[in-house]
């Protein structure tokens, strides 16, 4: 008989990009990738888009550390959606007071600010343009770039969040080929780090429509880092304005870019849907 230990999880989403909390917080060792997939495996797991496992932070002005897991087990170093999450989890804990803390993320600290509305409003940070730092390794510092995929030209803007993005037009985000050239993009050398690629349609120049193919999850309902990089490369190639409602297939996040030197801002739900115990099989 296999023995087994259950691990407490809360289920959350931001938007409809879901997400399994665990608290390993007093210095508990983060799951392996291999416990990390079976959790989020939808059939045999919980199932989520991301992992986020709380921590103690070692910055003095922050209430928690957390970082970030894809459903492949790889670790990401942004998740706007998950920082909301993370933000409405420490609240409810009881370890965040007040309408404003702060969270160690692995892209660096993060404001917290809490809406009477009940949406989590988070200091993004400054969106990077510079290749070899998102890092795209082709062409120079351009607003638009340009390589074959799949037999045909795609045009696409690339920034950093803190986690790697690219971003292409469209007319349709309907239509628009998200799992064909979503894995084409994401695989080409010239991102050596992989890459999140978003399909823009801009409705106006304060709304746009969005659809995000992830980094080691495929595309997902929301994807808040992508919003962030959308609007930080549409506004660079002059297609929209620096306050734009971003409509996701989850849901709506509302992003701000006051100016170049500004950090971005996002705003968005953060969801509990239900609490947990994983029996993890134990040797
Ligand atoms: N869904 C997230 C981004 C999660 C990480 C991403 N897949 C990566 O590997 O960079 C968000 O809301 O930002």
């Amino acid at each position: 008989m296999s023995a087994s230990r259950p691990l407490h999880f809360s289920k959350m989403h931001g938007a409809g990009n879901d997400f399994v909390v665990i608290d390993l917080r007093g210095g508990q060792p983060a799951p392996p990738a291999a416990l990390v997939r079976t959790l989020g495996d939808r059939h045999f797991g919980v199932g989520f888009d991301q992992l986020l496992t709380i921590e103690d932070s070692h910055a003095l002005d922050c209430v928690a550390r957390y970082r970030i897991w894809n459903g492949d087990g790889s670790p990401a170093q942004q998740c706007g959606n998950g920082a909301r999450c993370v933000a409405a989890w420490l609240r409810r804990d009881g370890a965040a007071t007040g309408s404003r803390f702060r969270i160690d993320s692995p892209a660096g600290v993060i404001d917290v600010e809490c809406l009477p509305d009940g949406r989590y409003s988070l200091g993004m940070g400054r969106p990077v343009f510079v290749p070899a730092r998102v890092p795209f390794h082709a062409g120079g510092d351009a607003p638009v770039h340009e390589l074959l995929v799949e037999g045909s030209p795609l045009r696409f803007g690339v920034a950093s969040m803190g986690n790697p993005h690219a971003v292409v037009e469209v007319d349709n985000v309907d239509a628009a080929p998200v799992h064909r050239l979503g894995p084409a993009l994401q695989a080409r050398p010239e991102f050596p780090e992989g890459v999140n690629v978003g399909f823009a349609q801009v409705l106006a120049r304060d709304r746009i429509r969005l659809r995000v193919f992830e980094r080691g999850a495929g595309e997902t309902l929301a994807c808040g880092s992508g919003a962030c990089a959308a609007v930080a490369v549409l506004v660079r190639q002059g297609r929209v304005d620096r306050a734009v409602q971003v409509e996701l297939p989850g849901g709506t996040l509302a992003i701000t870019w006051p100016a170049d030197d500004a950090p971005i801002t996002m705003a968005g739900p953060a969801t509990f849907v239900f609490e947990g115990e994983f029996a993890v099989a134990t040797p």
